[in-house]
């Protein structure tokens, strides 16, 4: 179901399937062959930042369950305690290789265009902070569930960066137009709650029950005839998902020159120093 463009990409392989668990140094996986769930946890400790391999784990593993005929829905989480995700990798932006960043982005812009356009059903279990990219991946999935006290959005401003098109398009058609903007302006993280309210996440449960109400969400999902689901959600996102795919190189190439200014490398300096400072304090 996943347009013809995305299938010309073949993932490197480094998801090893052991029956219905799949295992790499970054994610867990197993499927439930009777409901047709797979769990996906994502282990890159400390935070589950997204870096250049961890993406390519994560896509791996998705074209893989796509490929198990009896897969049908994938929940998302972390097994990291409290962070569902920090985003991207600030390390893979500052002081970078230049080749490395090529491939990183195309990484991340290939992860994506996989798990937004997946058939699978996909249902973010947020069990943690989830700033940038985690809020990328939360939001490309069909349902979010939250567990309170974390936080969640778009902050890139923050690090004196800037969301691409393809992040904006995604909260756009999750909270709008004019919620988008002053999130993106103000590089707003918000609370589980005012997620809640403003539509970011669907749902609201303690991180002790957020998996049973993942697991009940996604039942109701895979209730649903595969090709019928899978279809009406290909209408909803392929505008969305071609805008990139007719210009991935260009995208590339415009976050590459973005890093590379001195002004950026600067700001992400002065970022990683704070979060170090953070963290003595
Ligand atoms: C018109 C437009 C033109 C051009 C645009 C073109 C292209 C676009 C350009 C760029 C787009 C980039 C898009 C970027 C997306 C992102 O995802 S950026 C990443 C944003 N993430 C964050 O801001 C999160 C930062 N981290 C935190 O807030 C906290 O760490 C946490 C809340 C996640 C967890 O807090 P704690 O549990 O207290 O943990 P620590 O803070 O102590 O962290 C432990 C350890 O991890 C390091 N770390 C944290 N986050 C990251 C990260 N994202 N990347 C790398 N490293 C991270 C932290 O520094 C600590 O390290 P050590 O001190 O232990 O070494």
């Amino acid at each position: 179901m996943a347009s013809s463009i995305l299938r010309r990409f073949i993932p490197r392989k480094t998801t090893w399937m052991y029956g219905q668990r799949m295992m790499s140094s970054t994610i867990d996986v197993s499927v439930d062959e009777q409901t047709g769930i797979a769990l996906m946890k994502m282990k890159r400790k400390p935070v589950n930042s997204l870096n250049l391999e961890f993406l390519q784990d994560i896509r791996n593993t998705i074209v893989t369950l796509e490929q198990n005929k009896k897969c049908k829905g994938l929940i998302l989480t972390s097994d990291v305690p409290k962070i569902f995700s920090a985003g991207i990798d600030i390390l893979e932006m500052y002081q970078p290789n230049e080749e490395r960043l090529h491939n990183f982005w195309r990484a991340l812009q290939d992860m994506w265009l996989q798990l937004y356009m997946t058939p699978l059903a996909t249902i973010a279990a947020i069990n943690g902070h989830s700033p940038a990219g985690g809020c990328l991946i939360s939001i490309s999935c069909d349902y979010r569930i939250m567990a309170p006290n974390y936080t969640i959005g778009l902050n890139e401003t923050l690090l004196g960066i800037v969301a691409p098109f393809w992040f904006k398009d995604a909260m756009c058609n999750t909270v709008g137009y004019r919620e988008t903007e002053i999130a993106l302006a103000l590089g707003k993280l918000y609370s589980t709650d005012e997620a809640l309210q403003k539509g970011l996440v669907d749902e609201v449960v303690t991180s002790e029950q957020i998996m049973e109400a993942a697991q009940r969400k996604m039942l109701e999902y895979v209730k649903i005839p595969n090709m019928a689901r899978a279809m009406s959600k290909q209408l909803m996102r392929q505008e969305t998902a071609d805008k990139l795919c007719s210009t991935q190189d260009s995208d590339v190439q415009n976050f590459v020159n973005f890093c590379l200014q001195d002004k950026v490398q600067q700001s992400l300096g002065f970022y990683l120093e704070q979060l170090k400072k953070r963290k003595s304090k």
